[in-house]
């Protein structure tokens, strides 16, 4: 009976609704398939399965009841619902009912489908034995591949491997003699879709859609189909076990399957997303299940693979695979170190003076302000010192700027060094210079401040045209007993007025802040 869709962009299955994702074939190509008469079509059974598989809410009952009415298909689900894969030890099943409830709905609907599909079209030279194996094969091995990768769409997946290449029979079907005169052969799959593309427009992955969706399969299962071909770089893991089932199914055929796997496997191993532990395990259990499969499903069963070899070339590729990502881990974590390391050096760019290794300004505003407010609240003292070298114009003037800097940051180390740990010592800016000292007293503050002077007057910090080069520093020292400051700066604007009373004085002294 000729199909009366005219593009599978014109309605889902699923919904009733336009699927507007399905690409439409092309035009010529659909009308001669709208008109032709000898599509694949599936029994009276398997479509009312369908059927009802589409409505809102199907029950099992009502499945159980429309494949009663079919006694070959009933005779299957129960073989099916008995057989290794679902009987698992427990009790014979042998009412259609308890076989339907066992298999649950998708296992249902794809055995309804799969029974039905015709094993066989017009043409004489078609090797419809190797597609039927071939489509046992991707189901099975699908069906393992998303039992690990997408455990729930474990039976949409078997079913449209299953059926993933029914667009063979539909080219058929519309071109007799041609399409088998054209294509190399269903053997190269490749090949053979190259072949249809260029003289149909599209390959049988896309007619066989528009088959699936005519017959009235969920609009899942129609999108799978047309996934079925693409690359296996693909982040969804649904379209991995589709496309991966059928480069498996290819190898398994090939006249050559060690070596057929080998090149798969090799493929594989770049996948980060695919442990290829787990496609060995799978092609293990394929080939344990095979043989009863193929019994069900009345098919040739595809041969025994020599599966030592076969493990030995797979042990292989996952030492390099293992190998591989372990170098990218330690690629990554090498990385992570550098980033880490510059992470740090820009950070202390950030925090230091680049001329004498001291605080910087802002990182010692930063610091102060975090201490003023934590010295405030916990009422503990807290002072701060401000220095500037005395006359230091005059040295610039005198023995040039260079050998100023190199009176700066020998200061600074010196300074650096008087300090106590918990002080933070910091260059301000030009010859001044700051100490920021928690939890400590205007005394103790004066105490290093005298250090600091005294270490000046006994100590040059340069060498001058062969004779020591004495330098005094003029000290303003403000702590939080001195006054209500009301914000850090204002604390060291109250030790500069300080600093700036001893330059009034004469220089090369302390003193502290007085309100
Ligand atoms: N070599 C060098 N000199 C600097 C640097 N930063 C500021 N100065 C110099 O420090 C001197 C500061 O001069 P003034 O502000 O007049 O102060 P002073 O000569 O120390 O005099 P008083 O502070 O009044 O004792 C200037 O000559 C600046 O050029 C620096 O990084 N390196």
């Amino acid at each position: 009976m000729p199909l009366d869709r005219t593009s599978i962009a014109e309605l889902d299955a699923d919904t009733g609704l336009p699927a507007p994702d399905l690409p439409s074939l092309p035009d010529l190509l659909r009308d001669r398939l709208a008109t032709c008469r000898t599509l694949p079509s599936l029994p009276a059974a398997a479509a009312r399965v369908i059927g009802l598989a589409r409505s809102p809410e199907p029950c099992l009952n009502d499945f159980a009841k429309i494949i009663e009415q079919d006694q070959a298909l009933t005779m299957r689900l129960l073989a099916l619902a008995n057989s290794a894969f679902y009987a698992r030890g427990t009790n014979r099943v042998t009412s259609c009912l308890d076989a339907v409830s066992r298999l649950g709905l998708d296992a249902t609907l794809a055995a309804a489908l799969s029974f039905g599909l015709p094993r066989t079209g017009s043409s004489d030279t078609l090797e419809y034995d190797y597609l039927w194996q071939r489509a046992i094969i991707a189901a099975l091995s699908a069906q393992q591949l998303a039992q690990q990768l997408c455990p729930r769409e474990t039976g949409q997946v078997f079913t449209t491997a299953l059926i993933q290449d029914i667009g063979i029979l539909a080219l058929e079907a519309v071109d007799t003699n041609g399409y088998t005169e054209r294509i190399p052969g269903v053997r190269h799959h490749e090949m053979l879709c190259e072949t249809e593309r260029r003289h149909y427009g599209c390959d049988h992955a896309l007619v066989g859609a528009w088959l699936a969706v005519g017959w009235g399969v969920p609009h899942h299962l129609a999108a799978g189909i047309i996934e079925s071909h693409g690359p296996l770089m693909d982040g969804n893991p649904r379209n991995l076990c589709l496309r991966l089932s059928c480069r498996i199914a290819d190898s398994w055929l090939s006249p050559t399957p060690a070596q057929a796997f080998s090149n798969l496997l090799h493929q594989l191993a770049p996948l980060a997303s695919l442990d290829i532990a787990l496609v060995v395990s799978a092609m293990e259990d394929l080939q344990h299940r095979l043989p009863s499969m193929a019994e069900l499903f009345e098919a040739t069963c595809p041969p025994d693979l020599n599966s030592v070899a076969l493990l030995a070339e797979a042990k292989e590729l996952l030492f390099e695979q293992n190998l591989r990502l372990h170098h990218r881990l330690t690629e990554k974590q090498r990385e992570l170190e550098a980033l880490h390391a510059s992470h740090v050096e820009l950070d202390e760019q950030h925090r230091t003076d680049h001329l004498t290794r001291l605080a910087n300004r802002p990182w010692l505003e930063k610091l102060l302000n975090h201490h003023f407010e934590g010295s405030r609240l916990s009422q503990q003292s807290l002072t701060v010192m401000f220095i500037d070298l005395d006359h230091f114009k005059r040295i610039n003037d005198h023995y040039g700027h260079r050998f100023g800097d190199e009176v700066l940051i020998h200061f600074s180390a010196a300074l650096d060094n008087m300090v106590r740990e918990s002080d933070i010592a910091g260059r301000y800016g030009g010859e001044e210079f700051l100490v920021i000292m928690p939890h400590t007293r205007r005394d103790q503050a004066v105490i290093l401040a005298d250090r600091i002077r005294h270490y000046l007057n006994t100590q040059p910090l340069a060498q001058a045209e062969g004779e020591p080069l004495h330098v005094t520093a003029s000290i303003g020292i403000a702590s939080l007993e001195d006054a209500e400051f009301k914000d850090a700066n204002a604390m060291v604007d109250a030790a500069d007025k300080a600093m700036y009373g001893v330059k009034h004085d004469g220089r090369d002294g302390v003193a502290h802040y007085k309100e």
